[in-house]
C-alpha cells in the first residue's frame, strides 16, 4: 500500500505503506505505480518525493512473496518508470534503505538521507544479487571498485559513508521528509537528463579487468561454494563492459539462475529461522510473548581464562558495568592486560572510545554482591563449578540471575546449589565470545520463564542470536557434534586419512574439515572429558575390548594421540603437522599415516576405498538423526532452532540451510534409507539407527520444514 497527499502545493508526497519494514509487496509496488501516475498528471505538481512510513523508508522485496506465484506489477519497469518521470523525483531516506529499497531510491533523480539511516544490497545475503537494476545503476553512481564492495558483501553502509562514495546527495539530521520536500521544490525545474542513472557511463579504473579477477579469486575463496557472490561480480562486471540495455539482460539471466536454485531459498529459509528463534517456547507452554525480561544493568564474570575475557568484553562493549573476577593472581593481570587489548582493537575498528571503565577487575568473588546477573566460565569441572554456585548463591542478592558458561554440563546440577535454582540458566558462548555470534540459553527443569526472557535479552542486547535449548547432554550444538566427530574416527579406522574427510567437509561448505577444527580447539579437551566420563581409559578389569565401550563402538584413536602429547595446533602436532606449536598451517603428517596403518593391522582392520559420498553421508546424516532425536525430546522447540545453532556456532554453510533444512532438501526417505544402510553394516553404532521422529515425518508424506512442528507435536504427546 502507498498514501499520496499533496504537500507545500506543488510537491506529491507518496508514503509506503506496509509494516513493519514497508517491503516492496505486490500492494506497495502497484501503489507506487498508480500513485507516480497521478502525480505526473496532476498539472499543479511540480516534484514528487517517495518516503516510507514509521521513519523506515524500504527494506526491499517482500521476501515473504518469493516463495509463490508473484503478483502485481514488476519491479524493474516500476523503477524505470520513476527514473524516466519528467517531474523531479526525491528518495527520502529514514532508518533504512536496502536491497529493492535502495533500488527504488537509484530510480530516483535524487536521495536526501537521515544522519541515522543505512544503506545496502544485502540480495548476496539471501543467494540473490540485486536484481532490480540494482547492479547496473550502482557502479554507474559510486564506481566499480565500491559498488562491488558493497554488492558482494552486502554490507549496510552508514548515511556518513553513503555520502562519501556519492550514493546519496544530502544527508540531514532533521526531519528529512520536510528537507526533502524543500528539496524537491528547488530543483522542481531543473533539468533531469543528467540526473538518470542509468544513461551515466560505468566509472572503471583503469586496471579494472585486473580488478575484476582479483575480487573474483576472493569472492571464489571465501564463498565456500555459494553462487551469488560470484553472479554479483558478473553483473557488476556486466555494468563495467556492457551498455546498460545489455547489462540489465545479463542482470535477469543470473538472477533467473538464482532464483530458481537451492541455495536462494536456504538463505531465505535461514533468514526467518533467525528471526523464528527469537519467539522461543519451553515444553512447559512458557513463551517469548508472554515471559517478561528483567532489565540488567550492573553484570558479573567468573573466570577469566579464554572465554571469560571474551565474555567480559562482549558485555562492556554493549555498555554494561561488568565485575570481572578472577581469583589467580597472575591470570587476572593477563587478563587484564588481554581484555583491554581486546577492547582497545575492537574501538579503534569501530571508530569509537574503548569500554575499559566499564570493567571493575576483583580476585574476590564477594564483590559480586550486587549485580543482576553472573556468568560464570570458570574450568568446565562439575564440582568446581559446583562450589562456585553455592557461593554465588551465599553472596549475591535474592534476584540475581546465576547463569552457567558450560559447554553442556548438567544445568539443574548447578542449580540444586542455590537458594533460588528458578533464577538459573546456561549462557553458553562461543570461543571468541566477543566475536561469535552465537548464544544457546539453556534452561533445566527448575529454571523460570523470566530467568529465561532476561538471558534471552541480554543476549539480543549484545549482539548474539540467542537460541533457547533445554537441558541435555552437550545441549544441542555439542551434542550433534559428537555422532559427527564419532563417525569421522571410524571413517579413519577403515582407511580413510584425515586430510581426505577434511577435504570432503570443506568441499561440502564447512569452514574448517572435523579433524582441522579439532586440532585448532585442542585434542585434549575431548579427550579431558572422556576421562572424566571413564571412557578413555578402558577398564582393564571388566576386559572391555579397545574398540568397544560401555556396549557400544568406540574409537580411541584421539585418546592415543594425547597420549602422546598431540594436542593439535597448540603442539604442533594432532591430526596434522604444524611448522612449529601455535602455527596455523596444517600439514599432512607422514608419522599419522603410519600410526594409522598400524592401528588397523593392530586391531586387524582392513582398510577399504572411502569416497566422498559415504564421509558425507555417514558424518551429516548421524548428526541430523541426533537433530531429530533432540527434536523429539524437546530439547529444541523447532528444526529452526538447529539450523541457527549450527550456521552460526559450528560454520555450517549458510547457503545449505543448516542441517535440518539440508535433510529436507535431500529428502527424508533418502536421509532414512541411508541411515538404515549404515546402521545395518555398523549395529553397534547407535547414532545411526533412524530415530522415531524421522520415521514418522517419512511416513507423513515428508511434509515441508515449516510443517514439521506438527508431527513432532504429536509425537511429542505420544511419548
Ligand atoms: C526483483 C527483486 C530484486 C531485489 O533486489 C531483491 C530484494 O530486495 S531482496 C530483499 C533485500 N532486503 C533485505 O535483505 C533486508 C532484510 N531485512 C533486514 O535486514 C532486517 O529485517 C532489517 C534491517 C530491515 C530490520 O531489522 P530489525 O529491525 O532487526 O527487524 P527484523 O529483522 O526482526 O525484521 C522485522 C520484521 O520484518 C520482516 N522483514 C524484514 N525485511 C523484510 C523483507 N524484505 N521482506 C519481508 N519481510 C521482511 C522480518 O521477517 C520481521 O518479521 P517478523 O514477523 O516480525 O519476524
Amino acid at each position: 500500500m502507498a498514501q499520496y497527499t499533496r504537500v507545500s502545493g506543488s510537491v506529491g508526497l507518496i508514503t509506503l505503506q506496509s509494516p513493519p519494514v514497508n517491503a516492496l509487496s505486490a500492494a506497495v509496488r502497484q501503489g507506487i505505480v498508480d500513485l507516480m501516475q497521478r502525480a505526473l498528471s496532476e498539472p499543479e505538481v511540480k516534484s514528487v518525493v517517495i518516503c516510507g512510513q514509521n521513519g523506515i523508508f524500504c527494506g526491499g522485496a517482500d521476501i515473504k512473496e518469493f516463495g509463490g506465484q508473484m503478483s502485481g506489477p514488476p519491479l524493474i519497469p516500476m523503477i524505470h518508470a520513476i527514473e524516466a518521470a519528467s517531474k523531479p523525483v526525491v528518495a527520502a531516506i529514514e532508518g533504512i534503505a536496502l536491497g529493492g529499497g535502495l533500488e527504488l531510491a537509484l530510480g530516483c533523480h535524487y536521495r536526501i538521507a537521515h544522519s541515522k539511516a543505512r544503506v545496502g544490497l544485502p540480495e548476496v545475503t539471501l543467494g540473490l544479487l540485486p536484481g532490480a537494476g540494482g547492479s547496473q545503476r550502482l557502479p554507474r553512481l559510486i564506481g566499480v571498485p565500491a559498488a562491488l564492495d558493497l554488492i558482494t558483501t552486502g554490507r549496510h553502509v552508514t548515511a556518513a559513508e553513503a555520502l562519501k562514495f556519492g550514493l546519496v546527495d544530502q544527508i540531514t539530521d532533521h526531519n528529512t521528509v520536510n528537507v526533502a520536500v524543500k528539496f524537491a521544490q528547488r530543483v522542481a525545474d531543473q533539468p533531469l537528463d543528467a540526473r538518470r542513472i542509468s544513461t551515466h557511463p560505468c566509472l572503471c579504473p583503469s586496471d579494472v579487468a585486473v580488478l575484476f579477477e582479483e575480487v573474483m579469486q576472493r569472492v571464489r575463496r571465501t564463498a565456500r561454494g555459494a553462487i551469488a557472490p560470484i553472479a554479483c561480480v558478473q553483473a557488476v562486471r556486466a555494468a563495467a563492459t556492457l551498455p546498460y540495455n545489455q547489462g540489465m539482460e545479463r542482470e535477469r539471466e543470473l538472477m533467473a539462475t538464482l532464483f530458481t536454485s537451492g541455495q536462494a531459498r536456504a538463505l531465505q529459509y535461514f533468514f526467518f529461522a533467525q528471526r523464528a528463534v527469537g519467539r522461543w517456547s519451553m515444553p512447559s507452554g512458557a513463551r517469548w510473548d508472554t515471559s517478561k525480561p528483567r532489565p540488567v544493568h550492573k553484570a558479573a564474570v567468573i573466570g577469566l581464562g579464554t572465554m571469560g575475557r571474551g565474555i567480559t568484553v562482549a558485555l562492556a562493549q554493549a555498555g554494561f558495568s561488568v565485575v570481572a573476577v578472577e581469583t589467580q593472581e597472575k591470570q587476572l593481570m593477563e587478563a587484564k592486560q588481554a581484555i583491554s587489548g581486546m577492547l582497545e582493537r575492537g574501538a579503534k575498528r569501530r571508530g569509537v572510545a574503548p569500554a575499559l571503565d566499564k570493567i571493575n577487575y576483583g580476585r574476590n568473588i564477594q564483590s559480586v554482591a550486587d549485580v543482576d546477573l553472573v556468568i560464570e566460565a570458570v574450568f568446565e569441572d562439575m564440582a568446581l563449578k559446583k562450589k562456585v554456585f553455592q557461593q554465588l548463591s551465599a553472596v549475591c542478592k535474592p534476584s540475581t540471575f546465576l547463569c552457567s558458561n558450560t559447554s553442556g554440563l548438567d544445568i539443574d546440577q548447578l542449580a540444586c546449589q542455590t537458594r533460588n535454582p528458578e533464577l538459573v540458566v546456561g549462557m553458553h558462548f562461543f570461543a571468541p565470545a566477543h566475536v561469535m555470534k552465537l548464544l544457546e540459553v539453556v534452561y533445566g527443569p527448575k529454571s523460570s520463564p523470566l530467568a529465561v526472557a532476561t538471558a534471552m535479552q541480554l543476549g539480543k542486547k549484545i549482539g548474539k542470536v540467542s537460541v533457547a535449548v533445554g537441558n541435555c547432554r552437550g545441549f544441542v550444538g555439542n551434542r550433534m557434534l559428537k555422532p559427527y566427530l564419532e563417525q569421522a574416527l571410524f571413517l579413519l579406522e577403515e582407511g580413510a586419512t584425515p586430510e581426505f574427510v577434511d577435504q570432503v567437509l570443506e568441499e561440502f561448505g564447512f569452514a574448517m574439515g572435523v579433524f582441522r577444527m579439532s586440532d585448532l580447539s585442542g585434542l585434549d579437551v575431548g579427550w579431558k572429558v572422556r576421562l572424566a566420563d571413564g571412557l578413555a581409559m578402558p577398564d582393564p578389569t571388566m576386559g572391555q575390548p579397545t574398540r568397544l565401550r560401555q556396549g557400544r563402538r568406540y574409537s580411541p584413536l584421539g585418546d592415543l594421540l594425547c597420549e602422546q602429547g598431540r594436542f593439535g595446533q597448540k603442539t604442533g602436532r594432532g591430526w596434522y603437522q604444524y611448522d612449529k606449536p601455535g602455527s596455523q598451517v596444517a600439514k599432512p603428517d607422514p608419522w599419522l599415516h603410519s600410526f594409522l596403518d598400524e592401528y588397523r593391522a593392530r586391531h586387524a582392520l582392513v582398510a577399504h576405498r572411502i569416497d566422498h559420498q559415504e564421509v558425507l553421508e555417514r558424518c551429516l546424516y548421524s548428526m541430523i538423526n541426533e537433530g531429530f532425536r533432540i527434536l523429539e525430546d524437546g530439547i529444541a522447540a523447532g528444526p529452526e532452532d538447529i539450523d541457527v545453532i549450527y550456521v552460526f556456532g559450528y560454520s555450517w554453510p549458510r547457503h545449505r540451510g543448516g542441517p535440518m533444512f539440508y535433510a529436507a532438501t535431500v529428502g527424508l526417505n533418502k536421509v532414512l534409507e541411508r541411515l538404515e544402510h549404515y546402521y545395518q553394516a555398523h549395529p553397534d553404532v547407535p547414532s545411526l539407527q533412524p530415530c522415531h521422529l524421522l520415521r514418522k515425518l517419512v511416513a507423513s508424506g515428508s511434509p515441508p520444514i515449516q510443517k514439521w512442528r506438527e508431527v513432532i507435536k504429536k509425537v511429542r504427546s505420544q511419548l
